[in-house]
């Protein structure tokens, strides 16, 4: 791989993990649909309401004998919501009915409590209304084989809301996307075990792995592998299994212990410089169908390789919005190295942005204290404090 620009590299993954915009559906319960991807329309299996009901808590009447007030009903019956519905109703009468309760056939509107004294069997109304009011008629809301919600709707509480409404218990949404990580590097070890000389914490894994569940992806396994081959191919060949995307970090530059380049180079992995600092060294293989994306080792390159190359993919895929970009102006000036395009750390600050760390791709820290990457152009060396940038969120 020469060295190639950060918009042909974007192009090169996209297509690499281009399956992953048409993954199958999958049914889940309804109380498991959030955020999910619908996969298919779904249509109203009954109406909504289902039957008329009453709006207030009041009298279900018939307007015509409420024309003239005060005029006092006798009350047939009380009626609560979940009733199978009054028994019988005249004109001239009055069916007590609570929010939600079955309207009598022949009473065509409901008159508020409210607007109504006496009790028990018989009522006097005090103002009049007119044909409907207070009435929820069937099918109102929707109707029977309406189609209730669209195929790619991200499922919020309020879509699921609706669902529930009309009884759907299951529903077919987008299969998640389904990602490894794999980390590489003899001097990684787990946070809880006391550090030897030269050895130091993993923290790509779990910043990988956060980072994809974070963007809708289901992470099948994380592991780490030391920088011989021959383990580093097994724990891919186990990765690979139920992953539709792998992602690995480290062991892909110009050291004597590449083990990401050495394993994968032979099976046809391209590894070369993409020209962006951090993130340079990258590389990718597809391996018995499965694309695996290498990222550098350097904890700044790994989270920034990421946010450039793979979140907005993997955001498109599991149906989440695209992320913000603004145009801003720099509170510092700043330099940057020539034909690099540059993600540097920054904290927006109303439509200002300013630096939180110095460009080292080991200062995790900065990372830390960053909302926005700042995309400096490859062309570009120097800037002056004011000039307008662009950054995108993190
Ligand atoms: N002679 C050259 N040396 C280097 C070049 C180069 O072009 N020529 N590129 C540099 C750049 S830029 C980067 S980025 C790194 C990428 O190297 P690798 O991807 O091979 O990564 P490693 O050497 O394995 O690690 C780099 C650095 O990051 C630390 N690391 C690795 N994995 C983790 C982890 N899971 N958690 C925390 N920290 C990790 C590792 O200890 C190293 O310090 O190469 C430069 N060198
Ligand atoms: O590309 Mo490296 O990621 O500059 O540090």
């Amino acid at each position: 791989m020469t060295r190639r620009t950060v918009a042909e590299y974007r192009r090169h993954v996209a297509q690499l993990l281009s399956a992953l915009d048409s993954l199958p559906a999958e049914t889940v319960d309804l109380d498991a649909a959030l955020g999910r991807l619908l996969a298919v329309d779904v249509t109203a299996p009954m109406d909504l309401p289902q039957f008329r009901n009453s709006q207030m808590d009041g009298y279900a009447v018939d307007s015509a004998s409420i024309a003239a007030v005060p005029v006092e009903l006798p009350v047939l019956q009380t009626v609560a919501a979940g009733d199978a519905g009054p028994a019988a109703f005249a004109s001239g009468t009055a069916v007590k009915v609570m929010t939600g309760a079955p309207v009598p056939p022949g009473a065509d509107c409901v008159v508020p409590v409210e607007d109504t004294t006496g009790s028990g069997d018989r009522v006097t109304v005090e103002r009049s209304r007119s044909v409907g009011e207070f009435v929820r008629e069937p099918g109102t809301d929707v109707r029977t084989g309406e189609r209730l919600l669209r195929a790619g709707v991200l499922l919020a509480p309020r879509h699921i809301a609706v669902l529930a409404a009309v009884g759907v218990r299951t529903v077919e949404v987008r299969r998640r996307p389904r990602a490894a990580v794999i980390t590489t590097g003899a001097e990684l070890v787990a946070a809880g075990t006391a550090l030897q000389p030269g050895q130091i914490y993993d923290s790509n894994g779990i910043a990988l792995a956060t980072s994809l569940r974070a963007n809708g992806v289901d992470v099948t396994s994380v592991s780490r592998s030391s920088d011989d081959v021959a383990e580093f191919r097994e724990l891919l060949t186990a990765a690979i299994e139920d992953a539709d995307v792998v992602f690995t970090s480290g062991g892909v530059s110009m050291g004597d212990f590449e083990v990401v380049k050495d394993a994968l180079a032979p099976l046809g992995g391209e590894f070369g410089h993409v020209a962006m600092q951090p993130g340079g060294p990258q590389g990718s293989t597809v391996v018995d169908g499965v694309p695996v994306l290498s990222f550098p080792g350097n904890p700044v390159s790994t989270l920034v390789s990421f946010e450039v190359f793979a979140r907005p993919l993997l955001r498109r895929a599991a149906g989440l919005p695209d992320l913000a970009g603004y145009e801003v102006r720099l509170v510092d000036s700043l330099t940057s190295v020539p034909d690099r395009q540059q993600f540097l750390r920054g904290r927006r600050v109303g439509d200002t942005v300013e630096l939180v760390s110095g460009p080292g791709s080991h200062l995790v820290a900065g990372m830390a204290l960053a909302d926005v990457l700042i995309d400096i152009p490859a062309e570009v060396t120097a800037l002056e404090a004011g000039a307008h940038v662009q950054v995108q969120e993190l």
